[in-house]
């Protein structure tokens, strides 16, 4: 089966998330399933550096007011297109955010732009489907769907809370029939919905785990979107990420200082001195580490570690930091950083080599996220041995296995869940993690499980091929 995946982002080409990791992943997984993955991706400078020299494939002769052409290369053992429209992608920084943080003015175009070329690659290169990824390449089944397309189309969610939403005057710039503008299409509460063109238009539509599949049809979670996707009953499915077990792997990562594996945990002490450095923290063998990665957002529960800061410094451990996102997020984990000298650290920024010592050289990873559609750090800790504290919520709950007594007692814990998400059940799950890491006999159990967990990409693989052949059939 000859597949094209579209997104807005995808590793090792431009990442700022769990969404580049797995796109960049699917397709080395789908590979033994029979699946051939090409990546359409927006020719950022970034991807267009990357791909090399390329070779042109298509031309768009007017993509909203510009033209535009699709150049193909192979890089980094992935079959890549770019779409290459400087008016658009030309743009050095974030993919999304111009600089001082707000969205670039016409990300509307920007991405009806990669929607409308992946629909017309998908047609005109002769792929057997489309595999459509979050709302920046939402339109592409509304696209397929008003040319008339037998070209079927999955969708998958990787987070509801960004949904692509724009002013309803959006629409006519589309180049979409009226009729796409109804509530049965992409019209959402007088919007343009993105996400919603995809849910609504996509042939299937899936997410990052079983778990948020099943709580993104309940108005709590649903984001406004829960009754349309209750509508599509068993269209709606969940699938786990997985990670790349070569490029995740402690026994073989290039940006760690002490490379070990599951036999042998002992070189994990030299990665935490490391971090401890790094993030500026008192060199102490023995104070459990924690740290936390990711988005400095809402979601990620942020704030709910810095209220329960106590639970970790009066018990002498630490806490590091690595994430950049909301501003006043960002600006409390540098006060909590100048209050704790030595005992809470922090990187604000982005930086791949600092996450990687971060799950090998801390004790444990915190994800206290209050939703969290698969998370693909606490897949990260359990492979490098950071048993997670987690928010039992989503694909959080689907991975990670609470190391409560019976858990214990049977040997299958891999790390500590807590629920309800607040900042009371997060100091209690910690102080039980410290608790845990002194008494010296569980928390090897606890890491080897960790590392024994299947965090691959194989049983999801699996699925997504069973699914993309289910499609095929119709
Ligand atoms: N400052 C930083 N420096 C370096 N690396 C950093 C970083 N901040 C984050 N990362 C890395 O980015 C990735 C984050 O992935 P997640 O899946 O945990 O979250 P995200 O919310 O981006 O993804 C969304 O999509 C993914 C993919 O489906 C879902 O798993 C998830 O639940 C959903 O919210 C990890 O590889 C992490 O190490």
């Amino acid at each position: 089966m000859k597949l094209l995946a579209v997104a807005s982002e995808g590793f090792p080409f431009v990442k700022t998330g769990g969404l580049a990791d797995v796109v960049g992943a699917l397709p080395a997984a789908l590979a033994p399933e029979g699946v051939g993955v090409t990546t359409l991706l927006p020719g950022y400078p970034a991807v267009m550096a990357a791909l090399g020299p390329v070779q042109s494939v298509e031309s768009l002769a007017d993509i909203f007011g510009a033209p535009a052409r699709l150049v193909r290369a192979t890089a980094a053992g992935r079959d890549v297109i770019a779409l290459d429209a400087p008016q658009f992608f030309g743009r050095a920084g974030s993919p999304y955010l111009a600089p001082g943080g707000m969205d670039w003015p016409d990300n509307a175009q920007r991405f009806a732009a990669l929607a409308r070329a992946a629909a017309h690659a998908a047609q005109s290169m002769g792929f057997d489907a489309l595999h459509v990824h979050d709302w920046q390449a939402g339109l592409a089944p509304a696209y397929l769907r008003f040319a008339s397309s037998r070209v079927p189309t999955l969708f998958t969610i990787h987070n509801l809370a960004f949904q692509g939403q724009f002013p309803a005057d959006v629409f006519g710039m589309l180049g979409l029939p009226a009729e796409a503008f109804r509530t049965e299409g992409l019209e959402y509460f007088g919007q343009v919905g993105y996400l919603k063109a995809g849910v609504w238009f996509a042939d299937r539509v899936n997410t990052v785990s079983p778990g948020y599949a099943a709580e993104i049809c309940t108005p709590q979670w649903g984001m406004g979107l829960d009754g349309l996707l209750r509508g599509r009953g068993r269209d709606v499915s969940g699938i786990l990420n997985g990670l790349d077990t070569d490029e995740w792997n402690p026994a073989a990562d290039p940006h760690i200082v002490a490379r070990y594996d599951a036999a042998d945990v002992t070189p994990r002490a030299l990665n935490k001195a490391k971090l401890q450095a790094r993030m500026g923290l008192a060199i102490a063998p023995h104070a459990p580490l924690f740290a936390f990665v990711g988005r400095l957002a809402w979601q990620k529960g942020v704030d709910l570690i810095l209220e329960a800061l106590p639970a970790i410094l009066d018990n002498g451990a630490q806490l590091a930091f690595l994430g950049s996102g909301e501003t006043a997020l960002e600006a409390r984990v540098r006060g909590a950083t100048g209050a704790q000298l030595g005992r809470v650290g922090s990187h604000v920024g982005f930086d791949e080599g600092l996450a990687r010592l971060c799950y090998a050289g801390a004790d444990s990873i915190l994800m206290p996220s209050r939703f969290e559609p698969c998370g693909l750090g606490q897949l990260c800790a359990l492979r490098y041995g950071a048993p997670p504290v987690v928010a039992r919520v989503g694909g959080l709950a689907d991975t990670v296995i609470d190391a409560n007594e019976m858990a214990l007692a049977a040997g299958v814990g891999t790390g500590l869940n807590f629920a309800p998400v607040s900042q009371e059940m997060l100091a209690s799950a910690i102080t039980r993690a410290i608790a845990l890491y002194r008494d010296g006999e569980n928390w090897p159990r606890l890491q080897a499980n960790a590392m024994a967990s299947d965090v691959s990409w194989t049983r999801s693989a699996r699925q997504y091929a069973t699914l993309l052949r289910g499609m095929l059939r119709g």
